[in-house]
């Protein structure tokens, strides 16, 4: 029997959303139109009556941004906002900054799949070379995390997200949820699947069909073990969202040449 009931989201797009790049742990801001849709969710949240106690974040601004502009829709600001790196973007490695297309072109489209959304394979890690590396693991923001900055991931599957996530969740969520209130996870794309895999029991294969759009409230209707009692819903125009779905599947795509 539903018990609770909980809304997670990935973020507005992002200015690299556009550009097809994987953006990960680089500290992009949403676009003019990450900025409208995070607007409409909230406008969208508010139609629908929606109330929340907690809010929680990862530590990147574009899931801080969009819980904010969600929040003043709302005019809910007040509510407590907590922000943790175990909420963050899977960290995608050596991939970062990376096309997706090109990438596509150059190992092929099923290597591209594998890469975003296997459940127990990591791209290759990240080191001191790479383009982004300084920009990523200097951050005065990972300084404060709850672990060591050098024990932070260099690159992760979807399976070692889960893993960071999960004390977040059992430890800060799960007990604020029991208590009665009513949590919005302002996330991820990869992050918020991972979190969806653990309280839906989805099996590591069939996580791979599994892909989020932007700015798109997904809803949990949770037993008091915190299991859902039925499979997520998308809360919005279906035909939109599965349009949007297909758009985020495409760009692992090899990009037709124009004529
Ligand atoms: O930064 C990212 O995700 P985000 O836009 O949800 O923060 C990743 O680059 C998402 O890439 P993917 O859709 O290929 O997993």
């Amino acid at each position: 029997m539903s018990k609770y009931k909980l809304v997670m989201l990935r973020h507005g797009e992002g200015a690299w959303n556009i550009e097809n790049r994987f953006c990960s742990w680089v500290d992009q801001k949403l676009s003019e139109d990450g900025l409208r849709e995070a607007e409409m969710c909230g406008k969208h949240l508010k139609s629908l009556g929606f109330e929340f106690d907690l809010v929680c974040t990862s530590v990147l601004s574009r899931s801080i941004q969009t819980a904010w502009l969600i929040m003043q829709e709302l005019g809910q600001e007040w509510v407590p906002v907590r922000s943790s790196w175990r909420l963050n973007e899977r960290h995608y490695g050596a991939l970062i900054g990376l096309n997706r297309a090109e990438l596509a072109l150059n190992h092929g489209e099923e290597q591209v799949k594998i890469w975003r959304r296997s459940y127990d394979v990591a791209p290759p890690p990240i080191d001191e070379s790479h383009p982004y590396y300084q920009e990523i693991h200097t951050d005065r923001r990972y300084t404060c995390c709850d672990i060591q900055k050098d024990k932070l991931p260099k690159s992760e599957s979807l399976k070692q997200v889960l893993e960071r996530l999960l004390p977040y969740w059992n430890e800060e969520i799960a007990p604020e949820i029991k208590k009665g209130k009513r949590v919005l996870i302002s996330a991820h794309g990869n992050s918020t699947r991972a979190l969806l895999k653990h309280l839906e029991g989805i099996s590591d294969e069939a996580i791979i069909n599994h892909t989020l759009p932007t700015g798109v409230p997904v809803l949990l209707e949770l037993d008091e073990n915190l299991r859902a009692v039925k499979p997520h819903e998308f809360l919005g125009d279906q035909q939109a969202i599965q349009a949007a779905i297909k758009k985020v599947e495409d760009q692992g795509k090899v990009k037709p040449v124009d004529n």
